[in-house]
């Protein structure tokens, strides 16, 4: 390989998402990655790959590896190995789910033991997902700071459902990782405009309603 072909290449980046069972990780990975959210509960079974390639300022193009780890490896014999080499590790809770948020301790542990041996030490993020379910929260937002306080963790709140500040997470980690700063409108443009669920009234329920919804769908910033 010619070094100019060499240099065209782009850096891979290992992300490793790990998290209670049903907290969204592989929601978190399919909304990133293919743009889809499935309301369906499969468990993951081991691990689960995803590639997609990014853009960060200064045209700089990374492609990222997401390693999605099934919720049932905490204590298994594999964890170890899948986390190992990690770049970045999102430490995923649900929001709704206390006893999600209290066993990110374990994960949390595992993750740094198995990169004891490891030249690079990954950039560690607690993200809390599920938050379009806000109104049923059962972690409260000063918990979470205190954690990322209290183990050096960076912070970020996302919905894997409507796909509010999903990408943002993936670039924030990759940016971190390769030192680069994301600016405010960089920011604001990957927060991503969240839009409704459709409703579809039937014809009677529009019939009877005296002032009539003009649009279907309702786009909040
Ligand atoms: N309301 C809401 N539901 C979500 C969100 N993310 C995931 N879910 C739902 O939560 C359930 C579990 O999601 P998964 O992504 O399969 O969870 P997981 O963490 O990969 O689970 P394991 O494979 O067992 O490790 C599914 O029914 C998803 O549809 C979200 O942001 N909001």
């Amino acid at each position: 390989m010619s070094d100019s072909e060499e240099d065209s290449q782009d850096k891979q980046l290992k992300i490793v998402v790990v998290g209670d069972g049903a907290c969204g990780k592989t929601s978190l990975a399919t909304r990133f990655a293919q743009e889809s959210f499935g309301k369906q509960y499969k468990q993951t079974i081991g691990l689960d790959f995803f590639l997609k390639r990014i853009s960060l300022p200064g045209n700089q193009n990374v492609t990222l590896q997401v390693w999605d780890i099934g919720g049932q490896t905490l204590g298994g014999k594999m964890l170890d190995k899948y986390a190992y080499g990690a770049h970045g590790v999102l430490l995923v809770y649900d929001i709704t789910n206390y006893q999600s948020f209290e066993n990110l301790e374990d994960w949390f542990s595992m993750v740094k033991k198995s990169n004891e041996e490891s030249d690079i030490q990954p950039i560690m993020f607690l993200v809390g997902n599920k938050i379009d379910l806000e109104h049923i929260r059962t972690v409260k937002a000063d918990k979470h700071q205190r954690f990322c306080q209290e183990n050096g963790l960076l912070s970020q709140f996302v919905s894997a459902k409507t796909g509010d500040s999903v990408y943002l997470c993936f670039q924030r980690v990759a940016a971190e990782i390769l030192g680069i700063k994301l600016n405010k409108a960089e920011i604001e443009q990957s927060q991503r405009v969240v839009k409704a669920d459709i409703v579809n009234y039937s014809q009677d329920t529009v019939a009877r309603t005296v002032n009539p919804p003009r649009s279907s769908m309702c786009v909040m910033q």
